[in-house]
């Protein structure tokens, strides 16, 4: 177990998928969020020291899984249930060609049928190599009936410092503006920095978007996305969160690939997927 997890997490709760020479991904069978991944030692992803662990709360950082809905629902708990869930293993880690792979899986049961009445499986699977991470989320209407959804890849990102952190691949985007009562604006900014509370959809993205900070660029790669939120709550949002510690926004920000400012319609045994590819490249 990861050294800085080990006394964190009960390890009946996780997934390691271990690359070798420092390269691994935790992932917590609560919501199948990944909480860590480390590249060549280097620890990528931002999880807040309050974070809860214990399958009692959706995870503050790592990368939380938003399905059926993104945002506040007036059927259940805000950004959906999938990320409060406890999924199943599907298919253990496996190491091939240098490529480790793992699959998780939930299905409707009781309690969400209770909330939201509709077939489905998810399937997500990991894909580790040495310098990249895979996520991708398979739905499938088990159902007779078709149903809408939204969905979000909700990473966060750990970087050194805010202040010298950008997010490249925006520009001429429309964006809705979350902070500003929802505004819709066009961003004008090939590098978009983060100097507040930030809370922006930006719609209609291309492949590609990336997160530069001093010591290395991630970038994000979407297959089946469209939107890209950038969000950090800032100071006064980060005090009033319970799982969030006061100083933390200054050295996370989340890049979050999704489709949500359309509804996905699936009808009865369609399947969709919906991917994104993070690659990391080190600065010299
Ligand atoms: O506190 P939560 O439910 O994890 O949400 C965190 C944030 O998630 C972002 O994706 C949303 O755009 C924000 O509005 C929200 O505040």
């Amino acid at each position: 177990m990861d050294t800085d997890l080990a006394g964190r997490v009960q390890e009946r709760d996780v997934v390691i998928l271990d690359g070798g020479v420092g390269t691994s991904v935790v992932v917590h069978l609560h919501g199948a969020t990944a909480l860590s991944w480390k590249c060549d030692g280097k620890e990528i992803l931002f999880l807040s020291k309050k974070a809860v662990l214990d399958n009692s709360k959706a995870i503050r950082g790592g990368i939380p899984l938003v399905f059926p809905q993104f945002g506040p629902w007036t059927c259940g708990p805000q950004h959906g249930f999938a990320r409060n869930k406890r999924w199943s293993v599907e298919s253990q880690p496996q190491k091939a060609d240098g490529t480790v792979t793992c699959s998780l899986a939930l299905s409707d049961d009781e309690d969400t049928r209770k909330i939201w009445n509709y077939r489905f499986k998810l399937v997500y699977t990991l894909e580790l190599t040495k310098s990249s991470l895979s996520t991708r989320l398979t739905v499938d209407n088990t159902g007779s009936e078709g149903f809408t959804f939204t969905t979000l890849m909700h990473s966060y990102f750990l970087t050194p410092d805010i202040a010298t952190t950008t997010v490249r691949g925006l520009k001429g985007l429309n964006y809705v503006d979350k902070v500003k009562n929802g505004q819709e604006l066009q961003e004008d900014r090939d590098k978009v920095t983060i100097p507040q509370n930030y809370d922006r959809v930006y719609q209609k993205c291309p492949s590609t978007v990336s997160m530069e900070c001093s010591s290395h660029t991630v970038s994000v790669n979407l297959s089946n996305f469209t939107d890209v939120v950038v969000w950090n709550p800032w100071s006064e949002k980060a005090r009033a969160m319970s799982d969030f510690g006061d100083e933390e926004y200054s050295t996370m920000v989340c890049v979050e690939a999704g489709r949500v400012s359309c509804p996905v319609q699936i009808a009865a045994g369609q399947q969709l997927a919906f991917q994104q590819t993070l690659q990391v490249q080190a600065k010299l």
